[in-house]
């Protein structure tokens, strides 16, 4: 299993595109993500929407969710096959009645169901979304009383999407359900207050430390470069191969 970032950047970054990603595996892809310059990076990368066999969302902010109306139209009248949407089902109303309906309906009877293969998914109940990829959804916190989701790939990769820190939920990831492989979101300055702050992430073990990655992080990431302790910047749109991503040995 592969993947490569489209972006690594906040939901301001301007230098670095959204925080979404390409999983590959066994030459199928999956989006997770597709927030506003999600469109511009895949095509900066040579991909088009039909490249895409499925799409999964993380939560409901811009940086997550912002382009899928140019990818709903351009599905239905280029390509014209609905995207499978794999989502949350907490967020199947949310996501069509306060975000993408305004745009995207021009039948008053239309519904998502109109524009996408919707696939609900019920928290901590893993399946096979795509063959040989199992994911669970796990209920974070982030912004209050919303509904957020981290991921859970093949029961060794994590993807925290946009989380506030529970380094309760790291320990018992790493130590007691075997995850070789976090990806957590990084806002470089304290505080956290709806994200992971670095220097909360600083404050986990360092056998913990050396199974993150970190991800959806500013524009002053450069000044951070070797202020990470264990943990190691990804890059956006370089690829890792996550069935063997060496854990990086730094000097402590
Ligand atoms: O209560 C709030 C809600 C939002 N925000 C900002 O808006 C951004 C929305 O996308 P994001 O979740 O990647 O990051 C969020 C923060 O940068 C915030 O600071 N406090
Ligand atoms: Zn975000
Ligand atoms: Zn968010």
């Amino acid at each position: 299993m592969k993947i490569q970032m489209l972006g690594t950047g906040s939901a301001f970054a301007k230098t670095f595109n959204n925080n979404n990603a390409l999983l590959k595996i066994d030459g199928l892809t999956l989006l997770v993500d597709c927030g506003i310059t999600a469109p511009k990076a895949l095509h900066e990368l040579g991909y088009n929407f039909n490249d895409l066999d499925a799409i999964l969302l993380t939560h409901m902010h811009a940086d997550h969710i912002g382009g899928l109306e140019e990818l709903a139209f351009q599905m239905k009248f280029i390509y014209k096959r609905k995207p499978i949407l794999y989502l949350a089902d907490t967020l199947v109303a949310p996501l069509w009645e306060n975000s993408l309906r305004g745009g995207l309906q021009q039948e008053e009877n239309e519904t998502l169901e109109d524009f996408f293969e919707v696939r609900p998914l019920s928290e901590g109940q893993a399946q096979e979304i795509l063959p040989g990829l199992k994911l669970e959804l796990i209920a974070t916190r982030h912004i209050p009383n919303k509904p957020n989701y981290s991921l859970l790939f093949n029961d060794f990769f994590y993807y925290s999407g946009d989380t506030t820190f529970d380094p309760d939920l790291l320990d018992s990831l790493v130590n007691s359900r075997g995850v070789r492989v976090i990806f957590h979101d990084c806002q470089l300055h304290a505080p956290g207050v709806v994200h992971t702050c670095l220097p909360q992430l600083l404050t986990l073990p360092i056998a913990i430390q050396q199974h993150v990655f970190l991800m959806h992080y500013g524009d002053d990431q450069p000044d951070f470069i070797g202020h990470t302790g264990q943990m190691t910047f990804i890059e956006q749109h370089r690829i890792y191969d996550l069935d063997d991503l060496t854990i990086p040995e730094k000097g402590l």
